[in-house]
């Protein structure tokens, strides 16, 4: 079995949440040997070989297994050194370390930088640049290419040779031209490389305002719509994807920066967390993209992860005092202060858990004599992807408890836990994340309490609603009631046709929800959006007698239908 084979084999048993490493290998080892059933061979001498063979094919499983299982995502960051280790290299390895990657460093520049300014700069030469590039592309599985400070041509120019020569998986480009104190980082005769070279090899290119102006040639950069014009003509100029930070843009409440994929806008709104402690973003923000693409995310999750953290540690950072300068630098390791498992899981949200999402009741659990450990064990035990705890009527104290035990089982399952609206609750026994209505806690200010590793989820009835939902830093909404339930009263059903009007409306993904049960929730799933990702169901499971052989025939049919789909 090919190497590629393998590994591909691995990921899907990734996918099927087989996180256990000997579940992966036994499952590597099961689909390895389908190929060797190849061997239509009777006599001993070939029984002999096969056996040979199967053990060879084991022994490459098992280390191809060992080895993906071992391997840590792993940046390399092309910049400079910033000697108050605010910005550039510093920055980078902290940002990567902040989130969990490994990160090499190629320097291109040694800067005397502090809170006040550049002071000098010194260039590496190119030909020593160019032999940093080979002893860690030589020896190292780099994922992702990050490059911030890129003071001369030449530099530009070796390092797209380098590019060349070792291909890795994303190139995030941030163009470094003058530091937020007002210094230049690069002559402007790096632009032609950059144009000619460097750009079309990127798959996101990240310019701050004075940075994208510089790009286009002069044009002043004064509002969202200027940036939003900026980000499709500088996408013309051959990288995948635009980031325009507006960080500096004048008059603004907020910091909104500008992403385009090629097709859609995306505006990615904060507030402006008002510090002098901004000395950094910018690289940081491009590390944290390139960390998380690393991990495997999405070019729009990746940026989404990355605003957010920055926020998050600039308002964490608001008041801490270091140098005298006007430009201070901030803490990235806020998540330290405040560490927790689910933070340290390696992916805090991935849309396929959506497939069965189990929403328990109290009430049902009541009338059928069970508590609700064993009602979420049960759903778990049968294929529950991701569980909801909604706990209507309970007392604080009597929800966390509930909370914690139920963390507890589905921690041991692998399957997150959500709670339905109490972020309070959530944050006391460290949930995976929360689920809230319409009338709840707003998504963003839930965002805010949570930080940027908790998975949020928003009700949504309407298209308005999922687009306020993505902009709020949702990972996903809930859509419906589909069908007529009694699980919630005075609810709008809005059928088929409004799920489908909601999924349209937004990069989200979808879990369908409202009177679903094993009768019509392959005609849910059949309606074929990509981004409908699963259904929630409250009594199809718990309002029957054995949860446990409901959840088993409601996952069985899902995943035939999902799969179905994609044939
Ligand atoms: N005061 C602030 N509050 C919140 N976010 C900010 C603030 N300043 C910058 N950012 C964010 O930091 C990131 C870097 O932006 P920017 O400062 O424009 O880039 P650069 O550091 O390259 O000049 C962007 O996501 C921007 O929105
Ligand atoms: C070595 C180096 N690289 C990059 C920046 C830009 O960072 P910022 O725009 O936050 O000043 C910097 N000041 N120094
Ligand atoms: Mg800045």
């Amino acid at each position: 079995m090919a190497y590629a084979q393998l590994l591909s084999c691995h990921f899907n048993c990734q996918n099927s949440r087989l996180s256990n490493p000997v579940q992966v290998a036994s499952e590597v080892f099961r689909q390895s040997r389908g190929s060797s059933f190849l061997f239509r061979n009777s006599d001993t001498t070939q029984k002999n070989q096969r056996r040979i063979v199967m053990n060879m094919q084991e022994e490459r499983a098992s280390k191809a297994v060992h080895d993906s299982e071992m391997r840590i995502p792993h940046v390399l960051t092309v910049a400079g050194s910033d000697s108050g280790a605010g910005a550039g290299i510093q920055a980078d390895l902290k940002a990567c370390a902040a989130r969990r990657v490994y990160c090499s460093t190629v320097i291109t520049a040694v800067t005397a930088q502090n809170t006040a300014g550049v002071q000098g700069v010194d260039i590496v030469p190119e030909e020593f640049v160019a032999e940093q590039l080979q002893s860690v592309l030589s020896d190292m599985h780099v994922d992702v290419v990050k490059t911030g400070m890129l003071p001369s041509p030449g530099i530009v120019k070796v390092l797209c040779q380098s590019l060349r020569k070792f291909q890795v998986r994303a190139l995030v480009v941030d163009p470094v031209m003058v530091s937020t104190s007002g210094d230049i980082l690069a002559s402007p005769s790096v632009l032609a490389g950059f144009r000619e070279e460097l750009l079309p090899m990127a798959d996101i290119l990240t310019p701050n305002i004075k940075e994208a102006s510089v790009l286009l040639g002069g044009v002043p950069l004064k509002s969202v719509s200027d940036m939003r014009s900026a980000s499709k003509l500088i996408r013309d100029m051959g990288p995948r994807n635009v980031l325009v930070k507006g960080g500096d843009l004048p008059d603004s409440l907020e910091a909104i920066d500008v992403f385009f994929d090629g097709e859609d806008f995306f505006e990615m709104h904060s507030p402006r967390v008002n510090t002098r402690n901004t000395h950094g973003t910018g690289c940081t923000l491009a590390s944290c993209i390139a960390a998380e693409l690393a991990k495997g995310s999405s070019m729009l999750q990746a940026v989404k992860v990355a605003k957010r953290y920055i926020e998050t540690a600039l308002d964490y950072s608001r008041d801490i005092v270091i140098g005298n300068g006007s430009q201070g630098p901030f803490d990235h390791f806020l998540a330290l202060k405040n560490i927790s498992q689910s933070s340290l899981r390696q992916d805090r949200f991935n849309p396929n858990d959506l497939l069965l999402y189990a929403v328990t009741d109290s009430g049902m659990n009541r009338k059928w004599g069970r508590s609700i450990a064993d009602a979420v064990t049960a759903a778990v035990e049968g294929g529950a992807t991701i569980v909801q705890l909604r706990e209507k009527e309970a007392e604080t104290g009597d929800f966390l408890d509930a909370a914690k035990i139920c963390l507890k089982i589905c921690r041991s399952y692998g399957v997150p836990l959500l709670i339905n609206d109490r972020i309070d609750v959530a944050l006391a026994c460290d949930a995976d994340g929360v689920h809230v209505g319409q009338s709840d806690m707003p998504a963003r200010v839930a965002r805010t309490l949570l930080g940027p590793e908790k998975i949020i989820g928003v009700s949504c009835k309407t298209p308005e609603q999922a687009q306020q939902a993505w902009i709020d830093g949702a990972d996903y909404i809930g859509c419906g009631g589909v069908y007529p339930t009694n699980t919630k009263e005075n609810n709008r059903t809005i059928g088929l046709d409004g799920l489908k009007a909601v999924c349209l409306a937004s990069k989200l993904p979808v879990v369908a929800i409202g009177g679903i049960a094993s009768s019509n929730a392959r005609s849910v799933i059949e309606i074929g959006v990509p981004n409908l990702k699963g259904v929630a169901v409250v009594s199809a499971l718990f309002d029957r007698e054995c949860v446990l052989t409901e959840t088993r025939n409601l996952h069985t049919l899902l995943c035939e239908a999902a799969a179905a789909l994609t044939k």
